[in-house]
């Protein structure tokens, strides 16, 4: 089967670990100095069940409650993840708006999500609880997982993730057997 196209953007509040996430999703390491982004874009082929992807991951510039929603993250895009980070509250509140921004310039009530729940490591300073992560994730009918870009763990997870909710939303239910993210 020919590899399939899809073009994925990281959205969230400044300083949650989006480049981090994208960064180690690539390239397979962690950065650890804070190097604000204005937009990156990385490639990336994944197999899934069987069939390689070309990912095309746009990693955005961090946004606030204020920010207009950048309308060119509204085309020609197949899915999202939604970074919060599990240390910020405020983050958490950031998200929820943009993720109503997001439907309100598409004009649609669902789109392809994963809502992540980032910094894990940082466990001591956690102000945002999983079942609080996972009570929104629902609320959006969207996949939720709680990562670590800093110790790698679930990041692989997201687009796995992401891009099985795409191809539902193509009407193609992927087998369950055999899932290998490479
Ligand atoms: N401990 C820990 N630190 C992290 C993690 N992910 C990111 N960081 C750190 O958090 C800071 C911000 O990370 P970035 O990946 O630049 O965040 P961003 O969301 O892309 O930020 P903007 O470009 O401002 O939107 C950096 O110092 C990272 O090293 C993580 O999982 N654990």
């Amino acid at each position: 089967m020919p590899p399939k196209e899809r073009n994925i953007a990281m959205m969230g509040y400044r300083s949650v670990g989006k480049s981090s996430l994208s960064i180690q999703f690539v390239e397979g390491q962690f950065v650890d100095s804070y190097d604000p982004t204005i937009e990156n874009t990385f490639t990336k082929i994944t197999r899934v069940n069987s069939q390689d992807y070309n990912i095309k991951l746009v990693d955005t510039a961090g946004q606030d409650e204020y920010s207009i929603f950048p309308v060119q993250y509204s085309m020609d895009f197949h899915g999202y993840v939604l970074v919060y980070s599990i240390t910020s509250q405020k983050s958490f509140e950031v998200i929820k708006i943009i993720y109503e921004k997001l439907l309100d310039v598409m004009g649609k009530k669902y789109v392809p999500v994963v809502l992540v729940g980032n910094k894990t490591d940082l466990h001591q300073e956690r102000t945002v609880s999983t079942e609080e992560g996972k009570k929104l994730a629902d609320s959006w009918r969207a996949a939720f997982l709680e990562t670590s870009a800093k110790q790698n763990e679930s990041v692989g997870d997201i687009f796995h993730q992401l891009l099985m909710l795409i191809e539902n939303e193509n009407g193609n239910p992927p087998e369950k057997s055999s899932c290998i993210v490479s």
